[in-house]
């Protein structure tokens, strides 16, 4: 399970990177963005963009899966000026967990106060529809039950605590404001507020699994976010995240359904511009240097 024949980044590599993307771009981002599969389009929308493909990045990790593009775009969003990732890094591409992370710590080096998480997942609650938007209230992290958390290893203090609550892991008043935000828009009929758990993939769910996760309190399911939000909430950043039903997951054994990829980029497409909207109004009115 554990891949850690590389040599971990120290605190001066992260520096390495974030002092470079500062001297190759006057933005300086108070929020990230990361965008989920076939969600890219949001980041589109930044104006007076500075993009960089992670292969010129130092140290980045690639994006190695289709719908996740590989850039880091900076810009502003709704007068708020942000950092984009077009692409992100998940452990079912061979990537070792502090490296599917890595740009979160990035992002706390540049300045960032809030990140904004995004993922397509699959609706485990029986009542989600396709389409719809989970605000993430809580997660389970299954992966870390079985030892694989992205903090196991020696702490930097200058990241974060060694032992990081979790128990206030998806901001509260974020997760207000989304939902104040989702009702203003006419979008309340498709807002959810929800449990996300994360698997390790890249194969999808058996039917047992999709039920059990259901029982164990769980509403979508998906390969990703989980690590992000534990890093960014251990260097104290503070967190939205927002999965995107794309697909229900299968519980019933005479279904003839298969959830697939391309459903889930699909899905992406079709509710592109209203999760542009949501998330671009959300940034708009999230206030900062609020001391949080
Ligand atoms: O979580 P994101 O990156 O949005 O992608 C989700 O979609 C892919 C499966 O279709 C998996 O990578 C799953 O995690
Ligand atoms: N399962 C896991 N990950 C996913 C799904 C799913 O049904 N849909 C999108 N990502």
């Amino acid at each position: 399970m554990f891949q850690e024949d590389e040599k971990r980044f120290s605190y001066e590599d992260h520096k390495t990177t974030a002092d470079w993307l500062l001297s190759k771009t006057h933005h300086r981002p108070l929020i990230a963005i990361i965008c989920g599969s076939g969600l890219g389009a949001l980041a589109d929308s930044l104006k007076d963009q500075v993009s960089f493909k992670y292969s010129e990045i130092p140290n980045f990790p690639q994006s190695t899966v289709h719908g996740h593009a590989g850039c880091l775009i900076f810009g502003n969003l709704n007068g708020k000026p942000c950092v984009c990732m077009k692409g992100r890094f998940h452990f079912y591409e061979g990537y070792p967990i502090w490296k599917v992370t890595f740009p979160i710590r990035i992002f706390h080096l540049l300045g960032v106060e809030t990140i904004i998480v995004t993922n397509a997942a699959g609706g485990l609650n029986q009542e989600y529809k396709v389409g719809d938007i989970m605000v993430i209230k809580d997660h389970l992290n299954l992966p870390g039950f079985a030892g694989n958390n992205p903090l196991v290893g020696p702490n930097d203090e200058r990241f974060g605590t060694r032992f990081p609550s979790m128990s206030d892991a998806y901001n509260a008043d974020l997760r207000k404001l989304a939902c104040t935000v989702g009702k203003e828009l006419g979008f309340s009929d498709f807002i959810r507020e929800g449990v996300y758990c994360v698997l390790s993939g890249p194969s999808f769910e058996t039917i047992a699994e999709c039920r059990m996760l259901n029982c164990l309190g769980a509403d979508a399911v998906g390969m990703s976010t989980v690590h992000e939000v534990i890093v960014a909430r251990h260097c104290g950043l503070r967190v939205i995240g927002l999965s995107l039903i794309t697909n229900k997951s299968v519980m019933e054994y005479d279904s003839s359904e298969k959830p697939n990829h391309e459903e889930v980029l699909e899905t992406g497409k079709w509710r592109a511009e209203q999760f542009q909207t949501f998330v671009s109004t959300l940034v708009g009115r999230i206030e900062l240097n609020n001391n949080f």
